[in-house]
């Protein structure tokens, strides 16, 4: 239990409700929820576990003593049903022969769920691997694509954006940004999340505040990790999943195997925690693998499944009490409830008359399909005829049910909690933190570094008596600066797609908002390494030593990075595949490498065109336009000067419009970047 003193501090108790009602204020309004002992010890329970290791429950008990309460009334209370619920996925049937275009056939995933989650209650979902658990959460959490048959109604209503911005949603697996610590994950969150009235310094209090909250004190400051390098533990990455989805204080919580590879203590507290959150007056509903009995005991109702089918859903107490009803006794005692379920949704039903040895062994033999498929189906069809009709008519008494009708989530919902500026400012920062280690890495700036020592070196003070040279040089600006800007662009998006589509199916900022900081935040580093580049071999390759012309060649090739950029963010945003970008990428620049006008003079006309369209071509022009004035000559030999204008590879470039040179750069500028958002736009889950 919490101490007297804090519990006080959170919440008022109040005469005209009872002894187990308390009054808990938040954001925007103050509800009144039964509250249930358990929730405080919980709660209290983790956070002291962690605050203890530190010694920081005495100095962070003020500001959280001010805010407890926000994590602990749901705004709205909403009231799940599901009925009928069916789904299918489309299977392509591939033979073993030389045949192509085989028919598609239709699987069934889902095949009539049913179930009602009251406000203040934990669903567990239950059933063998592959049974359709995970699917039928996302399809309750809205994010489902394709077509879903039956209905779920949330307060009566369908799913709508209001609804979105209410439900969290915990996926089995966690999407977060290895780079950052685990206050700054929380922070950000925070920042994005939280309604505009809420100050920095408040927004930042509830960040803290889940920490303490989730027993994440201890590794505050850690950074997340991923998959190349180790940073906080498994748990505690999924503790500051659920973290996230938190701190919205969300009406509907659903979480995909919250405690999977976790020992049973934290998944103790992990479930201790949700069932906490419950009691604040949320839904909470979580696919769950192997619960043991201790965890069983705190949901409230579970839904099993096997083969997509329901076989039990409602109350979590009672289902021993059906099952024995049908006849079907775990044969020994002390079982764990949940694990006698899941042995029925697998089809194995004890036999009492066998010891409980020879049950194991006799379970333990794979050699009854048949069996076990029966003993599925007359679980099925024993759930159709006893549960579903009395689930079917509680739905239809709900539906009709004014309150909850009339606790309507649509209408007064402003779109976004934060303005496009706030959370454009947001997503920089936290971009530019994520990825500094990318842009700042040494092998990067060594790279840049060591190309143009070297080509200066290649280069060194040639002058235009080696004109071909000094040409070559600065096609090489326009390759290189073409190729490289465009390879790092195309991991942009399909690196950031799953956090994308996490973050934007919450609801959590514009897209245009999240592009334009993601465009930002690269601009640094794309500028700075061909700056450093092009002053460093521009001099050293012995090129016009004219302050003028200098910065407007650096001008050139800063504009050719940024197209060359828009194409690479383009064909990853259209593609979102690493591996098919950069080869269609591969097989651009090199079109644009031999058709950009230096190594191939006389292209046939019919493919001629293909210089018009490679950005390459316009900004080599560009360079050896303002590289050479029209009146200047050069040493061709046997003491004779001849014009830069007619020496071939100049002439043939056609430098006599600049400016067309520049329109066709800045369209394509544009027209790439516009693409990329398009597409980005597009493939955005509906
Ligand atoms: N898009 C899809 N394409 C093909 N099969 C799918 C698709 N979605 C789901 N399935 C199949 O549907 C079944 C149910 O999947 P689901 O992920 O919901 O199971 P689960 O009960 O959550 O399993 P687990 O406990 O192992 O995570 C699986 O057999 C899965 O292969």
């Amino acid at each position: 239990m919490m101490p007297p003193e804090q519990e006080n501090t959170n919440t008022s108790t109040t005469g005209n409700t009872g002894p187990s009602s308390i009054i808990l204020t938040n954001w925007t309004e103050t509800v009144t929820v039964h509250a249930e002992p358990s929730l405080s010890s919980s709660i209290s329970n983790m956070s002291s576990c962690s605050a203890q290791d530190q010694g920081l429950q005495g100095q962070q008990e003020p500001s959280l003593s001010r805010s407890f309460t926000i994590l602990r009334a749901s705004l709205r209370p909403v009231t799940l049903m599901f009925a009928d619920v069916a789904y299918s996925v489309c299977l392509s049937t591939k033979g073993t022969g030389f045949t192509s275009g085989e028919p598609k056939s239709a699987r069934a995933v889902l095949n009539g769920v049913s179930g009602v989650v009251r406000p203040g209650e934990l669903l567990a979902m239950l059933g063998p691997s592959g049974s359709g658990k995970t699917t039928l959460l996302t399809a309750l959490a809205g994010r489902l694509p394709g077509k879903i048959s039956g209905s779920i109604t949330y307060n009566g209503q369908a799913f709508s954006s209001s609804m979105k911005r209410r439900t969290g949603f915990v996926t089995q697996d966690d999407v977060l940004y290895a780079h950052l610590t685990v206050l700054e994950t929380l922070t950000y969150a925070a920042l994005l999340r939280l309604p505009k009235k809420l100050t920095r310094e408040e927004k930042i209090e509830q960040a803290e505040l889940v920490i303490m909250e989730l027993g994440l004190t201890r590794c505050r400051n850690s950074l997340v990790g991923g998959p190349l390098f180790r940073g906080i533990s498994g748990g505690e990455r999924k503790r500051v999943s659920i973290g996230q989805e938190m701190l919205v204080n969300p009406s509907l919580l659903l979480l995909d195997e919250p405690t999977s590879g976790l020992d049973s203590t934290t998944a103790q507290r992990i479930v201790a925690t949700l069932r906490g959150l419950a009691r604040g007056g949320r839904t909470v509903i979580t696919t769950i693998h192997q619960p043991s009995s201790r965890l069983y005991r705190m949901f409230d109702k579970v839904v099993v499944l096997s083969d997509g089918c329901p076989i039990y859903s409602g109350q979590a107490g009672r289902v021993m009490e059906y099952f024995e009803s049908l006849g079907y006794n775990p044969g020994f005692n002390f079982m764990n409830p949940a694990d006698f379920l899941l042995d029925l949704a697998n089809g194995l039903i004890p036999d009492t008359t066998r010891s409980q040895d020879d049950q194991l062994e006799f379970q333990g033999r794979l050699d009854h399909h048949d069996d076990q498929n029966s003993a599925k189906q007359s679980l099925i069809s024993s759930y159709k005829s006893n549960l579903y009709p009395l689930l079917i008519s509680e739905i239809h008494r709900n539906a009709q049910d004014p309150v909850l009708l009339s606790s309507s989530l649509r209408g007064s919902e402003v779109q976004w909690t934060t303005s496009w500026w706030q959370q454009f400012k947001v997503l920089l920062r936290r971009g530019l933190q994520e990825r500094k280690h990318e842009s700042y890495s040494g092998l990067r700036i060594f790279q840049v570094m060591s190309v143009s020592i070297l080509s200066g070196l290649l280069w060194w003070h040639s002058d235009t008596s080696h004109i071909q040279d000094q040409v070559g040089l600065l096609f090489f600006f326009s390759i290189f600066w073409g190729f490289f800007p465009l390879f790092n662009a195309i991991f942009a998006f399909p690196q950031e797609r799953p956090m994308l589509i996490k973050e934007r199916s919450s609801g959590m900022y514009r897209l245009s908002s999240y592009y334009f900081a993601r465009m930002a935040g690269d601009l640094p580093m794309e500028l700075i390494l061909p700056t450093i580049f092009v002053t460093v071999t521009y001099w050293m390759g012995g090129l016009k030593p004219s302050l003028i012309t200098f910065v407007l060649t650096l001008l050139i090739i800063l504009f050719n990075v940024l197209v060359s950029q828009g194409l690479g963010l383009a064909l990853g945003a259209i593609l979102m595949d690493v591996k098919q970008a950069t080869t269609l990428a591969s097989v651009t620049m090199l079109v644009f490498l031999l058709a950009g006008g230096y190594y191939i003079q006389h292209i046939p006309p019919f493919i001629a065109w293909l210089k018009y369209i490679s950005f390459s071509h316009y900004c080599y022009k560009l360079l050896v336009g303002v590289q050479y004035s029209a009146t200047e000559v050069f040493d061709c030999g046997l003491q004779m000067h001849c014009r830069v204008m007619d020496f071939p590879a100049v002439k043939y470039l056609e430098l006599d419009n600049k400016l067309w040179d520049a329109a066709a750069l800045t369209i394509m500028f544009v027209g790439y970047r516009v693409l990329a958002y398009v597409a980005l736009r597009m493939g955005e889950p509906h």
